[in-house]
């Protein structure tokens, strides 16, 4: 199974409103609630992938019940560990006319000592039937910044490859922990590195100890600096709809990609059509396998010459 970590996950509400004006009351047309939280979106794809996924991390209180009664139905094995405080929410607010989101997220439960200990040895176990485990996300208050490199250092024990999507320090010390894979975007990128060009900052990262990065680049699709080589994969076209998730199911196309050990022009190319084919669903996560089908063919995948 690939095993996905999400230390804050968040009960995701996504708004829809006609318009949005700041300073201005509302009237919301669209309710949707989903699990969600990166990792959770990720092992969502994963599963609708035909791969064997469990979800961990902690979930508590009343919005981690109503979490954890939405995930129940779907294909990833909930592994999450409970925690006191209250899973956060984040709310996604969609513009109807332009189509535009507006992001809110909580800073999520504090957890305790105790709690961190008893999600270690969880993750422990885990890993001993993992064939790769993705960490995704930010970190809730109590759990120090250089927790994803301890869960790195741990994986790299257990020989599972690790793939790391978060950003800032946590990120920063992740790096320094050695991952197979990082994603970070172009701005996480820029403010890690200094560097605005993307081929510079990927290069600075492995050099800081990535094994390899996969930047995404909004529109221009997602570069790879690898030690076999370094690809850029861009989508047919611009897509417009709602970003929220895209990221996460590029994480699953790069994981699937992974256990399959399909060739990196494939596995960038897979990663492009599924966040393309998730923005153009409506609902953070979700992605509609003809559109996700149809884009796969019409990506395209560029070497470049120098090895990275
Ligand atoms: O606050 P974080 O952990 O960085 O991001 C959380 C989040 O915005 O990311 C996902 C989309 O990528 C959403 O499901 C989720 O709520």
């Amino acid at each position: 199974m690939i095993l996905t970590v999400t230390l804050n996950t968040a009960l995701d509400i996504t708004y829809r409103v006609p318009a949005l004006t700041p300073h201005a009351s509302h009237r919301v047309t669209d309710v949707a609630e989903r699990p969600g939280g990166k990792g959770l979106n990720v092992a969502r794809v994963l599963a609708a992938l035909g791969h064997d996924t469990v979800v961990t991390g902690f979930a508590g209180g009343p919005s981690g019940a109503v979490l954890r009664d939405l995930l129940a139905p779907l294909a990833p094995v909930d592994a999450l560990v409970p925690v006191s405080g209250n899973t956060r929410r984040t709310v996604a607010v969609v513009d109807a006319a332009t189509g535009d989101t507006t992001q809110l997220n909580e800073p999520g439960p504090t957890v305790t000592a105790d709690e961190w200990a008893a999600f270690l040895s969880s993750y422990a176990e885990l890993l001993g039937g993992a064939e790769a485990v993705a960490l995704c996300g930010s970190l809730p208050p109590g759990i120090h910044v250089g927790a994803y490199a301890e869960l790195i250092r741990r994986a790299r024990t257990a020989g599972v490859p690790v793939l790391l999507d978060t950003s800032g320090e946590p990120l920063r010390r992740g790096i320094a922990a050695r991952p197979g894979l990082v994603k970070p975007n172009a701005d996480e990128l820029a403010q890690l590195t200094g560097s605005r060009d993307p081929l510079r900052a990927a290069h600075d990262a492995r050099r800081r100890g990535a094994h390899t990065v996969v930047a995404s680049l909004g529109a221009d699709g997602m570069l790879a600096a690898t030690p076999e080589g370094l690809w850029q994969a861009a989508p047919p076209a611009r897509v417009k709809g709602n970003p929220t998730g895209a990221g996460d199911s590029a994480v699953a196309g790069l994981l699937s990609g992974l256990v399959e050990q399909l060739p990196w022009p494939e596995r960038l190319a897979r990663a492009v059509a599924l966040s393309a084919a998730t923005v153009l669903a409506p609902a953070a996560g979700e992605f509609d396998v003809r559109t996700y089908e149809d884009l796969l063919p019409q990506v395209e995948v560029t070497a470049h010459a120098t090895a990275a």
